[in-house]
């Protein structure tokens, strides 16, 4: 027995939600297939699109699924089979916009699918993170969770985890750039401070707070002041070429707000209406198109599904 899934790719942070916020992407992602088979332990048998380890314990949807099959065997009963999982790769790893949490996701919702659906989308979220914790050293939760339950998605807090979904307003779409270099989120975290001022901590929060009203009253306008970030992005943006004269270009375009998808080096905006999405997408690439520098782009309206059986 097997299952073809569809793995969205994720934009985390959000710009005011570090570690927090994130929402999932319609039209760019993964595939991976999840087999069930008599042979106990999970296996990789095929990665794809990527050099990646195939062993289980240094791969990213490995750890996510012994971490969910350790939790089944201690909450139901001992498995007497096992899962080989092939991974099709499409996002490139250390792209901001979610390459492992992909992985993890897909992972887990597969073995869970095959197992007859014994957690929810928002228990699995626990066990993906344990893939974010092999990928970058910190088990955050702001792509997993986008990836699983589609939509935004807020990590209230992490211990306990507390995971709130929220639908996107309809005519929301996201631009993303990604220049072609590699940035790995645990060096885009080393450069981060541990400590931040009362008067940053102000703003980040009413941002934050105003992100959310937004989504719920569907007022754009309020969606686009909140998308600011006090905090991390002036300290991040400098790992990205391009990065000013990207976001004042989408601002320009008619973006909503802009800035550094998950822990970059992507940039994304969210603007109304796919029109203006494209609009910004090309009004990008000819910035980078200038500059000579290699990139990729999407356009996408906010996936409210997640992780899905293709
Ligand atoms: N919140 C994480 C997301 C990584 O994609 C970070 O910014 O480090």
């Amino acid at each position: 027995m097997e299952i073809k899934l569809f793995c969205p790719a994720t934009i985390a942070n959000l710009s005011c939600g570090f570690d927090v916020l994130g929402l999932c992407l319609d039209n760019a992602g993964d595939e991976m297939i999840v087999r069930k088979v008599e042979q106990k332990g999970v296996r990789i048998t095929k990665i794809v699109g990527a050099d990646l380890p195939l062993e289980t314990e240094k791969n990213v949807s490995g750890v996510a699924a012994i971490a969910m099959l350790e939790a089944y065997e201690r909450d139901f009963e001992p498995i007497n089979f096992g899962f080989e999982i092939e991974i099709y790769k499409h996002i490139k790893a250390g792209s901001g916009i979610g390459s492992s949490a992909a992985s993890s996701a897909g992972a887990v919702f597969g073995i869970n699918e095959l197992l007859g659906k014994p957690y929810s989308r928002k228990d699995l979220v626990q066990f993906a993170m344990q893939g974010e914790k092999l990928a970058s050293g910190n088990a955050h939760a702001d792509n997993v969770a986008p990836a699983l339950l589609g939509g935004f998605t807020l990590v209230r807090s992490y211990a306990p985890l507390d995971i709130i979904r929220i639908d996107s307003p309809e005519e929301l779409f996201a631009t993303v750039v990604h220049p072609q270099i590699e940035l790995k989120t645990s060096d885009a975290r080393s450069v981060l401070k541990q400590t931040v001022s009362l008067k940053s901590a102000i703003m980040q929060w009413g941002n934050v707070g105003g992100l959310i009203a937004g989504l719920y009253t569907k007022d754009y306008d309020l969606i686009g002041r909140s998308l600011h970030d006090e905090i991390v992005e002036p300290l991040r943006s400098v790992l990205i070429p391009g990065f000013d004269l990207i976001k004042q270009t989408a601002l320009e375009n008619g973006a909503l707000g802009s800035g550094i998808s998950g822990s970059g080096p992507s940039i994304y905006a969210l603007s109304r209406g796919k029109n203006t999405a494209d609009q910004i997408a090309k009004a990008m690439s000819d910035v980078y198109e200038n500059m000579n520098l290699p990139y990729e782009i999407h356009v996408s309206k906010i996936n409210p599904d997640g992780v899905r059986v293709l």
